[in-house]
């Protein structure tokens, strides 16, 4: 893991953000990262794992098990586990953005999510800053597609849509701008892995959705 130490980017380069409790990481984080790198365009990818999700009433994992889960799941040579926010001392997507970029001025970011995230990212804290700042990427999930599109960040953001193709200039493009990229879905859910009770201390008390 990254403890401690910042991941490395080259000036220029396009790194797409995957914010996540990752309570466990999956296979559909798999999927929808590397669908992101081709269809968005991405140089990098960094996963972010998240200290806590500020909406989830739910305590998650500790950090170092969650971390540890992760990098056994997604092994690929241009994305990179870390524990940026707990390094940070961020908890808030706006605020983790507005350091990387004091941090790496010449780095082009991308921030990233599942559609059911961008259903309700209206609630996330200074959610249009996070638009004015960077370019985001949606990527489908199966339940979301139709809610995520009528979404209000979708309908107050209509105009700034890259369409089909387009898609793939979203790092290279100036925000506010977005793109929804339908995809082969993954059923996979870190609610659906926790319902087995193969994960975390209180896995098999929790098998309802804690969003
Ligand atoms: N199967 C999937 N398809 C598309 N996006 C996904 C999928 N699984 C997770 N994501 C996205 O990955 C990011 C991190 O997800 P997260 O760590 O919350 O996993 P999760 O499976 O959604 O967890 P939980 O079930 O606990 O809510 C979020 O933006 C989420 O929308
Ligand atoms: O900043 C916020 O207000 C905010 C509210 C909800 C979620 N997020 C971020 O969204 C990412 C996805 O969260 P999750 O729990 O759905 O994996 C993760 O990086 C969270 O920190 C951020």
């Amino acid at each position: 893991m990254q403890r401690n130490r910042m991941p490395y980017a080259p000036a220029g380069q396009v790194v797409g953000l995957l914010g996540g409790s990752f309570d466990p990481a999956h296979d559909g984080h798999v999927h929808i990262t590397k669908a992101a790198m081709e269809r968005f365009g991405l140089d990098r990818v960094w996963w972010l794992v998240s200290p806590a999700n500020p909406l989830k009433t739910r305590g998650p994992a500790p950090i170092e098990d969650r971390v540890a889960r992760a990098q056994d799941v997604m092994q690929h040579p241009r994305v990179t586990v870390t524990d940026i926010e707990t390094q940070l001392g961020t908890r808030y997507t706006a605020k983790t953005i507005a350091a990387l970029q004091r941090l790496y001025p010449d780095v082009r970011f991308v921030w990233l999510m599942g559609a059911d995230n961008l259903t309700q990212f209206h609630l996330w804290q200074d959610w249009q800053d996070i638009m004015a700042r960077v370019p985001v990427g949606v990527l489908a999930r199966p339940g979301d597609r139709i809610s995520a599109r009528l979404s209000r960040a979708a309908r107050i953001y209509r105009d700034e849509r890259l369409i089909g193709r387009a898609a793939r200039l979203l790092g290279q493009t100036q925000a506010p701008s977005w793109a929804f990229t339908n995809l082969p879905m993954s059923q996979s859910s870190s609610t659906a892995i926790r319902a087995t009770g193969t994960w975390g201390a209180d896995a098999d008390k929790d098998t309802s959705k804690s969003k």
